[in-house]
């Protein structure tokens, strides 16, 4: 569907560039291969994972130019080194291993998420399919950064005259800040790299914006979204509205190539589960009085 150059990051989450190459395994035969290069899983197995006669090895690969990344799986020999006495004389390295089933399907569903985000990636560059689209989807970017509405609550607060008022903005306000720490905390430990047909024109960024998980709009997005729908009393179109504006905020970070999928999926559910702190820690008269007392003077 879109026009974007190729997917190099193949590799779920990969780690910070490294000049390593492969690891390689002596006598080890490729059988399954899972490279997800050009947004395209491709997986070719015998056997299962867990069990069996043939033991299954992985190596995260990933070129000297940091271009390529993959994920190769090479199966060792179905004889065991009893049965070879030649073999049990050779010192090597023992096998790795079999990887769980847990673990094939985590890197399954990452070669998934992969391509289907360099498939929904149409917005990525101005050439791509919908390119003419990338506009209003950085417009979108905008409704969801965290300098807009940082300075909407703070410009709100100073407005406020309701006591009540005050306090929901007071917590909106504390929620934004929880946000962006709780992201840049969770971006610095994951450090997954933004998918490289990603341009880097994004409006006002933090050091740790280089990564993408979980995308900081999807979790703004999910926890203004709750917080709104709480706090303010709102027609069902408005309702409606709001949670489509988070939904598309959220979609419009894989369309503008931003993000993958599972990305802006788990910032929706962080996002959500922020505001259940938020509302856990609410700040009000009684549990934070000087934090009041400052803000009423
Ligand atoms: C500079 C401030 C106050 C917030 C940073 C907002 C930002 C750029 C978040 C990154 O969002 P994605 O992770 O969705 O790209």
């Amino acid at each position: 569907m879109g026009q974007v150059p190729p997917n190099k990051s193949t590799t779920p989450f990969p780690p910070s560039p490294s000049p390593r190459p492969a690891l390689s395994i002596p006598h080890a035969r490729p059988l399954v291969s899972m490279v997800t290069g050009g947004g395209r899983a491709e997986s070719r197995e015998a056997g299962g994972c867990g069990s069996g006669s043939t033991s299954t090895s992985t190596s995260i690969e990933r070129s000297r130019s940091g271009a390529t990344y993959g994920v190769l799986s090479h199966t060792m020999p179905s004889s065991s080194p009893r049965s070879s006495p030649a073999r049990r004389a050779e010192p090597g390295p023992s096998p790795s291993p079999t990887p769980s089933c847990t673990a094939v399907a985590l890197r399954s569903l990452l070669a998934a998420d992969l391509q289907a985000s360099r498939r929904l990636g149409v917005c990525a560059g101005e050439r791509s399919a919908w390119g003419s689209a990338r506009p209003l989807l950085r417009l979108l970017e905008v409704s969801g950064h965290g300098v807009p509405w940082l300075a909407g609550t703070l410009y709100g607060l100073g407005r406020s005259e309701s006591p009540a008022g005050r306090e929901v903005l007071l917590n909106l306000l504390f929620a934004l800040v929880l946000d962006i720490v709780l992201v840049a905390v969770v971006k610095g430990l994951v450090r997954r790299r933004r998918p490289t047909y990603n341009k880097m024109d994004m409006f006002v960024t933090i050091s740790v914006d280089k990564y993408s998980f979980p995308s900081g709009h999807a979790t703004r997005a999910a926890m203004v979204c709750r917080f709104v729908l709480h706090h303010l009393v709102l027609a069902i179109p408005l309702r409606v509205l709001v949670v489509l504006w988070a939904f598309i905020v959220g979609l419009s970070r894989v369309m503008l190539g931003r993000h993958n999928v599972t990305d802006v999926v788990f910032g929706f559910i962080m996002g959500y589960m922020q505001y259940s702190l938020v509302k856990y820690f609410w700040l009000s008269p009684l549990s934070a009085p000087t934090l009041f007392a400052i803000w009423n003077q």
